[in-house]
């Protein structure tokens, strides 16, 4: 690993989909000392696809090339960068997804991937990706957790997270149709996604989070009258659930559980399917929400919105949420950093 407790983590930011809005993100946030405090940042992509985003972002930066990241020159006032050259961007128009633009995405971040293997770096923060992009560009995976977990022979449980004001959301399936979503809501899965809270919130600091868990149903099924899931399935669960010493309630209706837990009454909550929590989590912090790959041995963050096709190059991106995400990253490194010194 690149860091000790004392250092800022090493962390490789890659512009994601060039024909996205990753690209002017990564060179706004590099064009001020704004992250200065929480990471050692090494670009991680192509110099054009660097030079298109500063166009984009109306910033100019002093860019160093640099072999790899282990070869960075920290504190010279240059942006450190690992010149892939495998991405011209003019190939590609902005605002319209590419199979091959897709699978140059999944190029950039799998040799990220093995900087990090190799211990050059301690986290990724990836720019916004076209999942579709990549699929058609070969990388045939839903999404990039499996495509990570796949490059780095993982085999045991792991899932996306999206984490907000402190809050660690996970759910119980992801990325793919409501139908196949609701074949993959069952006991297993449920506990699998309760425990993964349980334990990123205590690694995070928080103690015993208080973990609600939605419904499935309107109004929680309605005691049986919109579906029998929740009496049948998800309350057994969370009961044995709960007997292991997991503070977890539920199931509660899944409308206005994000409202509680917002309000203060649960740490996190724990969604059935990808747009119960992505909607509340969306419309509560869009510009500061951050996706983490939880259970990897590396660590990745990425911003909680996309590619926003609609706005590239218009200049009118936000970058709070990739600035979360690459903060997000540093914390983790530095727990893992703790973990280890725990272990040792
Ligand atoms: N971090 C990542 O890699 C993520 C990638 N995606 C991918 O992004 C692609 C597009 O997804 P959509 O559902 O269209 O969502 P989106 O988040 O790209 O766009 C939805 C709306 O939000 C706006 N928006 C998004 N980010 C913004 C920002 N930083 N500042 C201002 N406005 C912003 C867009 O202009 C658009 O109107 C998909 O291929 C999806 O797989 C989606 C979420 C996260
Ligand atoms: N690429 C990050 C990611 O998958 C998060 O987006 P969402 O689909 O969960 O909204």
């Amino acid at each position: 690993m690149a860091t000790s407790t004392k250092e800022l983590p090493v962390i490789a930011l890659t512009p994601g989909d060039c024909t996205g809005i990753g690209p002017e993100q990564v060179a706004r946030i590099l064009s001020d000392d704004r992250l200065a405090d929480a990471a050692r940042l090494v670009v991680v992509g192509d110099a054009r696809v660097l030079e298109m985003g500063m166009a984009h972002a109306g910033v100019k930066l002093k860019v160093e090339r640099i072999a790899s990241p282990k070869a960075a020159n920290w504190g010279r006032g240059a942006v450190q960068l690992v010149d892939l050259g495998n991405t011209d961007p003019g190939k590609f128009p902005i605002g319209k997804a590419s199979a091959e633009s897709g699978r140059l995405t999944g190029e950039t971040l799998s040799r990220a991937i093995d900087f990090a293997k190799a211990g050059e770096v301690d986290a990724i923060t990836f720019a916004p990706l076209n999942k579709r992009a990549m699929f058609d560009g070969g990388w045939k995976f839903p999404d990039e957790h499996k495509m990570f977990a796949s490059l780095l022979g993982h085999k045991t449980y792991f899932s996306e997270m999206n984490v907000l004001d402190g809050q660690w959301m996970s759910r119980v399936t992801g990325h793919q149709s409501l139908r196949e979503a609701l074949d993959g809501i069952n006991p297993a899965s449920i506990t699998d996604s309760i425990e993964l809270v349980d334990r990123m919130m205590r690694k995070a600091g928080v103690a015993k989070p208080r973990i609600a868990v939605a419904a499935l149903n309107p109004h929680a099924g309605e005691n049986g009258l919109f579906g029998r899931d929740e009496i049948e399935m998800i309350r057994p669960t969370v009961e044995a659930a709960a007997k292991t010493g997991i503070a977890c309630t539920g199931p509660y209706p899944a409308d206005t559980v994000y409202i509680r837990a917002f309000a203060g009454e649960f740490d996190s909550v724990v969604a059935m399917y990808h747009d119960q929590g992505q909607i509340a989590t969306k419309l509560r912090g869009f510009n500061r929400g951050v996706t983490v790959t939880a259970g990897l041995e590396t660590v990745f963050t990425t911003p909680s919105h996309g590619t926003a096709f609609d706005i590239v190059g218009t200049g009118v991106a936000k970058t709070g949420a990739l600035e979360s995400a690459v903060r997000l990253a540093a914390q983790l490194v530095s727990i893992k950093v703790k973990e280890a010194a725990h272990a040792n």
